[in-house]
């Protein structure tokens, strides 16, 4: 079944719908106002990370001191630094599996003279999409279709609902190439770089505003390595995406900003030395 045609019809039965969908109100980097309102008004968006430390509970110093990171929307970022210095950390805490010890990570708008334009938001998890190191590890289900609905809530669903839910996982197969690939097909029989665009388009089809990818390239060959950048190129003309990554000369053509994770986990913008 291919994915462009069979989304809709492979949308699951009523009886165990999903609800994958955020709610309206919490949706991208648009504020609490309207939707029409938001299309007309200029300015732009940008993530930040206001002096965030965390300490894991239960223990008595802090793997991230004092961090400060903003990222526009639509743009790229990187982070680099010396396993062990605290990427993963930094990305967990805005992915919203754990919980800044202090500081605030939030969404903030401004105007086209980059004026404050509102109240900043808090950023929360459902607005994040994470995809973790080696992400076919730990792929689960027997087809295609099963792994991008895996884990969603199940809830009595409209066909409204419905409906949306099969335009995401057309929207997000598109996006990462895939719609060619049929929806029964076993996860573990894609090559290296579909299992890596299987697992973007997973977090796609929730439309999250931002993408935090840690370590993309690991374990790829260089012909998945390369295809996994061409997306990354293609995906940042719509999403702000966040990396964490060694591999700094394959990711330097897409870097907007990028930072250094010191050992003792502060962060500090610096530009990749390649
Ligand atoms: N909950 C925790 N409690 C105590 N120490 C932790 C906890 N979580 C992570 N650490 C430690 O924090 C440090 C930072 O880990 P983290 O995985 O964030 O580093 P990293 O920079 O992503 O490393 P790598 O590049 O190897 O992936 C490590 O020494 C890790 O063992």
């Amino acid at each position: 079944m291919l994915a462009s045609a069979a989304a809709a019809a492979a949308v699951p039965p009523a009886s165990t719908s999903y609800s994958p969908v955020k709610p309206s109100g919490s949706r991208g980097w648009r504020t609490s106002r309207s939707r029409r309102a938001a299309r007309v008004e200029a300015g732009y968006s940008q993530l930040e990370v206001r002096k965030v430390t965390y300490r894991p509970p239960g223990t008595e110093h802090n793997l991230l001191n004092e961090i400060n990171l903003s990222l526009r929307e639509k743009s790229f970022g990187l982070i680099f630094g010396r396993s062990g210095s605290g990427k993963t950390t930094l990305l967990q805490l805005l992915a919203g599996l754990s919980e800044p010890t202090s500081g605030s990570i939030c969404i903030q708008k401004y105007d086209d003279s980059g004026n404050l334009n509102g109240k900043s938001e808090m950023l929360t998890s459902q607005r994040v999409g994470i995809v973790f190191q080696f992400p076919e590890r730990y792929f689960l289900a027997d087809t295609v279709l099963e792994e991008v609905t895996f884990g969603w809530p199940r809830q009595k669903a409209d066909l409204l609902f419905k409906e949306q839910l099969a335009l995401n996982i057309q929207n997000a197969f598109n996006s990462v190439g895939l719609k060619t690939i049929s929806l029964d097909e076993d996860p573990q029989s894609l090559s290296g770089g579909f299992k890596r665009r299987l697992a973007l388009a997973i977090q796609l089809v929730q439309t999250p505003d931002l993408l935090l990818l840690d370590e993309p390239l690991a374990g790829l060959d260089w012909k998945a390595r390369a295809d996994v950048v061409n997306l990354l190129k293609d995906l940042k003309k719509h999403h702000t995406i966040l990396v964490v990554s060694h591999d700094l000369r394959e990711l330097y053509p897409q870097v907007d900003r990028s930072w250094r994770m010191q050992m003792g986990g502060s962060l500090k913008e610096e530009t990749l030395p390649v």
